[in-house]
Order: C-alpha cells, then sequence, then structure tokens
C-alpha cells in the first residue's frame, strides 16, 4: 500500500509535506485531548522540521517522540534526540511534550524494558509517524539481518533493541532503540521521506520480491494495516 507523490524539487515536497502534517496534527488535536508526533533522525527530515518548527500549532499537546535512537547520550553528534531538539523542538515547536529513547541502562536490550512503559503512555495510535529509509534499504532502526531484527519485526511490543552490523565507512554506532513493526503500524498516518535517486532506486528494488531481513523497508510496504505515503524529489 504506497500512495506515491514524487515532486520536481525538494522545495516543492517540503511545502507540500509540511501542509500534510499541518492538516494531520490540526485534525488530531481536534479529536482529542493529546496528539502524538513520531520523528526519524538521520539528515533527509531537517529541513521540514524545521519548517515545522515554525508553524503556529498547539504544540503543548503534541507529543514529540522518537522512531528510533542510537544508544549513544544526549548531546552526542550521532543522537537522533539531539537532531530533533535542534532542529523541531524550537521556536513555537519548543512548548512540545518530547520522549525519547535512551535512558540511563548500560545497552538498548537493557534498557528495552523502560523504553516500552514510556512509549506505551503515548497517545495511540499515534497520529503521524515520518520514517526514512537508508539505501540499504533499512527504515527506523530496522536493519538488513541485524542481530534483533527477526524480534522487532514480530513483536507485539512497540520498542525493540537493535544491533546493526557497524559499518566500517562510517564507524555507525551498533547499539540502537527502534520502534518494532508493530509499533511503526501502530500509528494512523506512515510518511515516508526520500530523496535523490540512489533511494529511489533502492525503493523500486524493496518493492520487488526478495526477503524482509535484506531489506526492512519491505515489512512496511508490505503491510495493509496503515497506508505509507512517499514523498520523493531528486
Ligand atoms: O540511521 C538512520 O537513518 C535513517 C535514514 O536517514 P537519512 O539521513 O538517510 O534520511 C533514519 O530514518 C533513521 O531515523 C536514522 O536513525
Amino acid at each position: 500500500m504506497l500512495d506515491e507523490k514524487i515532486f520536481d524539487s525538494r522545495e516543492a515536497l517540503l511545502a507540500a509535506l509540511q501542509e500534510d502534517c499541518v492538516a494531520v496534527l490540526d485534525e488530531a488535536l481536534k479529536e482529542r485531548d493529546q496528539a502524538s508526533f513520531l520523528v526519524s533522525g538521520g539528515s533527509s527530515p531537517a529541513p521540514l522540521y524545521q519548517r515545522l518548527s515554525q508553524i503556529a500549532l498547539d504544540w503543548k499537546r503534541i507529543q514529540v517522540a522518537l522512531v528510533d535512537e542510537r544508544w549513544v547520550e544526549p548531546g552526542h553528534a550521532k543522537s537522533n534526540e539531539t537532531f530533533v531538539q535542534k532542529n523541531l523542538l524550537q521556536h513555537a515547536a519548543g512548548q512540545a511534550p518530547f520522549l525519547g529513547m535512551k535512558n540511563s541502562a548500560e545497552t538498548a536490550a537493557e534498557g528495552l524494558a523502560a523504553c516500552e512503559q514510556a512509549y506505551q503512555k503515548l497517545a495511540q495510535p499515534f497520529d503521524l509517524t515520518i520514517l526514512g529509509m537508508g539505501p540499504d534499504g533499512h527504515t527506523a532502526s530496522l536493519f538488513p539481518n541485524a542481530e534483533g531484527l527477526e524480534e522487532a519485526l514480530t513483536t507485539d511490543s512497540l520498542c525493540s533493541a537493535i544491533t546493526a552490523h557497524q559499518s566500517e565507512v562510517t564507524g555507525e554506532y551498533t547499539e540502537r532503540m527502534t520502534l518494532s513493526l508493530a509499533g511503526i503500524v501502530n500509528s494512523c498516518r506512515l510518511v515516508l521521506l526520500i530523496t535523490g535517486d540512489e533511494k529511489l532506486q533502492a525503493l523500486r528494488a524493496a518493492q520487488g520480491e526478495g526477503p524482509v531481513g535484506d531489506m526492512p523497508i519491505r515489512a512496511v510496504l508490505r503491510q495493509n494495516k496503515v497506508p505509507v505515503t512517499l514523498y520523493w524529489a531528486p
């Protein structure tokens, strides 16, 4: 179930996606006291978050929470929490209550129970979830053939601990916390935000046949519980 919104430019994509996010969150606030907005890290969503941060929504009633996190302290250069604080939780959106994933536990596996308990308290189903995708077909922190992937794809819990294989190129952090597949599809709306030809080609490959373990985005594309909207620009 993939509805595709293809744009000529990133500017056009951002304008449309900003408008759609505002409409979804506004509508959610009309229906209940608290809305929930689940956000990914990475680099792609920074301009979207910067734009949204300036919009006069009733942010005090919008719970912002992470889709995934590296098991690093807030303030670390690779922390998604810090990325969201710097790009989204500023200006008008600075009033939004925020829930991160990193806690004081030594490892993501040890921190899982506390993270799950905190996420269960968010307004559910989540009103809007922004997903990204890497060229390897990972989404959230569901990395190809990662330790913990099978559990993350099959558990009923919202969160899962993952050990991604360390990238020799980037020296990426291996310990991560992520929404599980059940957590991702526990959303009213799923947005998949990707840019560039390399990622579009990866998405087309993911839409073909093949194991979910090789390209975990397939688990999101193949489920039929929640519609997914692709926003893509070169
Ligand atoms: O590692 C991550 O990567 C994905 C994709 O990031 P991008 O910079 O290529 O858009 C992101 O969605 C995820 O939250 C992040 O932890």
